[in-house]
């Protein structure tokens, strides 16, 4: 079995060698010649896999991308021709979940407010969007959820009107959509942009293209107060340059990239793979994930709600992030940050020891694992 894959994907030589011989190619430049006789595809988000990338494929039956968003592919072009597809649905939830928490302890630590007295928006419920309300809820924040497509689990749903209206921090969780009745391209244009509410928080860690990216740096020019968090950006990786000096917390697409999100993306395709040949997927993540820098802490008893924010930004700080590509971006290129991305763990590498049984659960809830028998 041949198996071309990106070569920003983590462990495929781990997972894949059994299957045969891998070739990593740029995400970018991947051209038609390179899928000669190639049988197996695993992509990333960067790769547009259509039908000029697969014109020449004359082997090719499995194409997986490590990736929650499937914008990138035709997948009615993989149907008519009989290649398996698979994307990994929820493989990097959680880090996007805790870049966004992240973010709100980051800004109420800069501009002095709780986080409690917040009011967040979540646009779209989906895998992330739900893990994010669970985080959020166990913090004691008030949520709006909007999705409307999606009405299951007993939530409470708005319109986008009121939750776009009422809320304090808005934080984008859509796929993108490029038209028809539920489009997310352009779902905050000029007009939405512009009827936001003073100071609101807008967070997009979703797709680039769900903003207006002129249409909000024409609002910011204008002097419009909104604290931007962005870690999409419309047409990247030549994103808008000018935009950024309006961002507070700016990053280059990596709101997904912890270690475990990165390789549990891979696993799942090797998985799917595994099934598709009828074989019994020999390998784990605890197989290759690294021990963490901080494995276990210990609380004491004057641990506070006020000490979650540093709690949460030991493990990660989104400021990190936005150092980098203030201070590297036109030096070194969107792609380079993205490709030499440091390592970043999960809040669940971390295992948490504390005598109070609220607050193990409470911590429990916003993803750390506990080790004591409080939980
Ligand atoms: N920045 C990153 O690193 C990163 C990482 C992972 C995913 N993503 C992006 O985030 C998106 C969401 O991921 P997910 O795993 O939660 O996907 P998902 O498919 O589980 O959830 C998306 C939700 O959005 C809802 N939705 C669709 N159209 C909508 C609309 N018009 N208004 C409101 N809700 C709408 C859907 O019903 C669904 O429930 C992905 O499609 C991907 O584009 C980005
Ligand atoms: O959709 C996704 O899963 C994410 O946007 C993903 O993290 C994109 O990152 P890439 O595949 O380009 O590394």
């Amino acid at each position: 079995m041949r198996i071309l894959a990106d070569q920003n994907m983590p462990l495929v030589d781990e997972y894949f060698s059994g299957f045969g011989e891998i070739t990593r190619f740029d995400g970018r430049s991947l051209n038609a010649e390179q899928l000669i006789d190639v049988d197996v595809l695993l992509t990333r988000s960067i790769t547009q896999v259509n039908d000029v990338l697969l014109s020449k494929a004359n082997k090719l039956k499995f194409v997986g991308t490590a990736t929650i968003g499937t914008d990138h592919i035709d997948q009615t072009y993989l149907t008519k021709n009989d290649i398996f597809f698979t994307n990994a649905p929820g493989c990097n939830s959680v880090a996007v979940a805790e870049y966004v928490i992240s973010s709100l302890y980051a800004l109420a630590q800069e501009d002095d407010f709780l986080v409690q007295d917040k009011v967040v928006g979540i646009i779209g419920v989906g895998n992330i969007g739900s893990i994010l309300n669970t985080k959020l809820t166990a913090l004691g924040i008030t949520t709006l959820l909007c999705d409307p497509l999606n009405q299951s689990n007993n939530q409470e749903y708005l319109t986008f009107d009121q939750v776009v209206h009422q809320a304090d921090v808005i934080s984008l969780h859509v796929p993108l959509i490029k038209d028809g009745q539920y489009k997310t391209k352009h779902m905050f244009n000029e007009v939405v942009l512009q009827a936001l509410k003073d100071n609101v928080i807008l967070i997009n860690a979703s797709r680039g293209d769900v903003i207006d990216n002129q249409a909000l740096l024409k609002q910011m020019q204008t002097g419009k107060a909104l604290s931007l968090v962005l870690d999409v950006w419309e047409n990247e990786p030549n994103i808008l340059v000018e935009l950024m000096d309006y961002v507070r917390f700016a990053s280059v697409h990596i709101a997904g990239h912890t270690l475990e999100g990165k390789a549990r993306g891979t696993q799942m395709l090797y998985q799917a793979l595994c099934l598709e040949n009828n074989q019994e997927p020999k390998y784990q993540l605890s197989d290759f994930l690294p021990q963490p820098v901080i494995a276990n802490i210990k609380l004491n008893n004057n641990f506070s709600n006020q000490d979650i924010r540093a709690l949460v930004h030991s493990i990660y700080d989104v400021r990190s992030d936005h150092g980098l590509i203030s201070n590297q971006l036109m030096i070194k290129g969107f792609d380079f940050l993205r490709k030499n991305y440091p390592a970043r763990r999960e809040f669940s590498a971390v295992s948490i020891s504390s005598s109070n049984k609220l607050q193990t659960k409470q911590l429990a809830q916003l993803g750390f694992e506990i080790y004591n028998e409080e939980k």
